[in-house]
């Protein structure tokens, strides 16, 4: 038998589905045996992969999250192109498959898919629609200044600890909110079109919001729930009733919230010309290790077939919360009624595709993306204490991640 590990960084219910899938190829066939090992989150795991890979032990499958994607892309040596290696291994792989949104963000400008699209996902607003019935709120909030007028009668009600909160700090308040307000987070089509890029999300409507969440987080309307996912339980115990995070957190808000619930829209400021336009994606993709035996690639090849099939994608999308992936998936859950009985399970694919996107929001692609999250987080963290004001930490966090993608463009091997 010819073993593929699989690293990655699902916990929950996901690390369930992870699991499983490897259980089931692997009673599909007995040639080869996929292991899947957790590896933390997931820059835990894209650094742990990058060690493993300088000492000369990477595992053949890497789960990267998506802003490590220019990281991956640009380690020529260290990964296999994953459409070279389905080809050599004769197993079928066409990127026009995919949810366009999908394709866009992992193709090179070549339009060459360098990774396998696994769990993508979007953002939405998560809300314990029993609490929002306790505080009178009629309507599930649409827009930001909704949301901190339905934190604030939350609060009122005995949620005294969090009105609203965001998990993937940067990722909400920076990255997600640039496109859903079709404001540039950087030039060249956010990085998409090249390297030689220069981040500009200091605008007034992003300082607005920061400027909005330090006056909220005084007295709690607003809580900071850090850089990562590590507090979206604050939402599942019922702490947190409003909660922005991806889609692929519902797995477990079913299998711990004992509350009503829904996936809405990511709320906008209505005075900002063009909002809502479209979200972009989230989640992770399947990134394949260099140097590795022409069996092993043979062994992933068919896994990656086993884990495309439309069966399998369908039920992946209806039991995780993670996007269906591909076009033949999603028109399945659609045919099936699905989205009749559950339309806020269809929420991220309907921000996906809320409008044409622009060069604003077709995605994102920086070097150094994991570091950069680290200093906007660092920077959005001295405001809400107080330390900076918005207008200062943003206009800091955009200068120190522009000198980082200078020394991207100058060490990238590309
Ligand atoms: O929770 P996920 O897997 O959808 O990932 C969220 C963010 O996109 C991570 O960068």
């Amino acid at each position: 038998q010819t073993e593929i590990q699989w690293w990655h960084a699902m916990t929950g219910a996901n690390n369930d589905v992870v699991n499983k899938l490897a259980a089931d190829f692997n009673a599909s066939q007995s040639e080869y045996k996929v292991t899947a090992a957790y590896k933390g989150s997931y820059p835990d795991t894209l650094n742990a992969a990058i060690a493993a890979f300088r000492a000369g032990n990477a595992p053949h499958i890497v789960q990267v999250f998506e802003v490590g994607t220019a990281t991956m892309m640009s380690a020529k040596g260290a990964i296999k192109p994953v459409g070279q290696m389905m080809q050599e291994a004769g197993e079928k792989f066409d990127p026009k498959a995919y949810l366009p949104a999908i394709t866009g963000y992992y193709s090179t400008a070549k339009g060459e898919m360098l990774s396998f699209p696994f769990n993508s996902s979007s953002m939405v607003m998560w809300v314990n629609k029993d609490a929002l019935k306790k505080a009178n709120v009629a309507e599930i909030p649409k827009t930001w200044p909704d949301v901190f007028e339905a934190g604030k009668k939350l609060k009122a009600a005995g949620y005294d600890k969090c009105g609203f909160t965001v998990a993937w700090s940067p990722w909400a308040l920076i990255e997600q909110f640039s496109a859903w307000h079709n404001l540039p987070l950087g030039t060249k089509a956010n990085g998409l079109d090249g390297f030689d890029t220069e981040l500009k999300f200091n605008s007034p409507a992003h300082v607005k919001l920061l400027t909005d969440l330090v006056a909220l987080q005084k007295d709690k309307t607003y809580d900071y729930s850090g850089r990562g996912n590590e507090n979206e339980g604050r939402f599942t115990s019922g702490e947190c009733p409003i909660m922005l995070t991806s889609s692929g957190f519902y797995g477990n808000v079913k299998a711990n919230a004992k509350f009503e619930f829904a996936a809405a829209p990511m709320p906008y400021y209505p005075d900002v010309k063009g909002a809502p336009q479209n979200s972009i994606i989230g989640g992770a993709s399947l990134w394949v290790m260099g140097g590795k035996t022409a069996p092993e690639y043979k062994g992933i090849a068919k896994f990656f077939t086993f884990l495309s099939d439309t069966d399998r994608q369908a039920k992946l999308h209806v039991e995780s919360g993670y996007l269906p992936i591909t076009l033949a998936a999603y028109e399945k859950v659609k045919a099936s009624g699905f989205y009749n009985q559950f339309p806020d399970r269809e929420t991220p694919l309907k921000e996906l595709t809320n409008k044409e996107p622009t060069e604003n929001s077709r995605g994102l692609r920086f070097g150094n993306m994991v570091q950069m999250r680290d200093m906007w987080s660092e920077e959005i963290e001295a405001a809400l204490a107080g330390k900076k004001s918005p207008q200062q930490a943003l206009d800091d966090a955009v200068s120190r991640g522009n000198a980082t993608l200078r020394q991207f463009e100058r060490t990238a091997n590309r």
